[in-house]
């Protein structure tokens, strides 16, 4: 049965819906461009998170942090009242980035790296994170986008057919609860992501899209 993680998620409430549908995991999102952005009001970012991490360890729902290009003494300070099962890192990180942020977070937390593609050769090109617990394979962002990621845009999923991921991975980008058996039948995912997907507009999660996708994913 395939795994999911709802991204995105900026309310206690929802963190519950989540967990009771069946969610896996639940991201956060702490890039300030994005209208997932946990504190859009200048809410204290290191409080909200710390609530939302409470609350999904209550739920046991395992917690996803999604950064961009972080700093990682910022980020440690951040996670270090209350420890997300991962970091998602979203941006332009390296190799050599990825490498010294396993290193530096503790084994309880992982460090997946997210990777846009279009073709076979980006898809090769991912072994390069060799340090990464898990990988992330989105969509690229459409061109003169302001944000890494969380378009809505899927990609093409041939892509994936007789690939030999190097790690464990997770399907993202466009994935929606009518498209989400589909694309786990043509890429054998085992593990999936949603965000724009579960949105009634864009940055407001609804609670029957979540249910919808996380039923159509665990019955695929
Ligand atoms: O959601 C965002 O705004 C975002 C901003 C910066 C980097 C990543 C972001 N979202 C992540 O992108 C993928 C795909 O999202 P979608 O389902 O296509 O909307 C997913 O991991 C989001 O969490």
């Amino acid at each position: 049965m395939a795994k999911v993680k709802i991204c995105g998620v900026r309310d206690e409430a929802l963190v519950h819906v989540a967990a009771e549908a069946g969610a896996d995991w639940i991201g956060f999102n702490l890039v300030p461009k994005s209208p997932r952005f946990i504190a859009p009001h200048g809410e204290s970012v290191p409080e909200r998170l710390n609530d939302l991490l409470k609350v999904s360890a209550e739920a046991q729902l395992r917690s996803v942090v999604l950064v961009v290009d972080p700093d990682i003494a910022v980020l440690k300070s951040l996670t270090d009242t209350v420890l997300p099962d991962a970091i998602q890192l979203h941006g332009q990180e390296t190799p050599e980035f990825v490498a010294k942020l396993r290193a530096a977070m503790t084994k309880d937390t992982e460090v997946w790296k997210a990777v846009g593609v279009e073709n076979r050769a980006d898809l090769e090109a991912v072994a390069r994170f060799v340090s990464a617990d898990r990988l992330l394979i989105d969509a690229k962002p459409p061109e003169g986008a302001d944000r890494t990621g969380g378009h809505g845009q899927a990609f093409d999923w041939s892509i994936l057919r007789g690939w030999a991921a190097p790690k464990p991975w997770m399907l993202a980008g466009g994935l929606t609860p009518e498209n989400v058996a589909t694309a786990i039948a043509a890429t054998g995912a085992d593990a999936v992501d949603v965000s724009s997907g579960v949105e009634s507009e864009r940055g407001v999660k609804d609670e029957v899209l979540i249910r919808s996708f996380i039923a159509a994913a665990k019955a695929a």
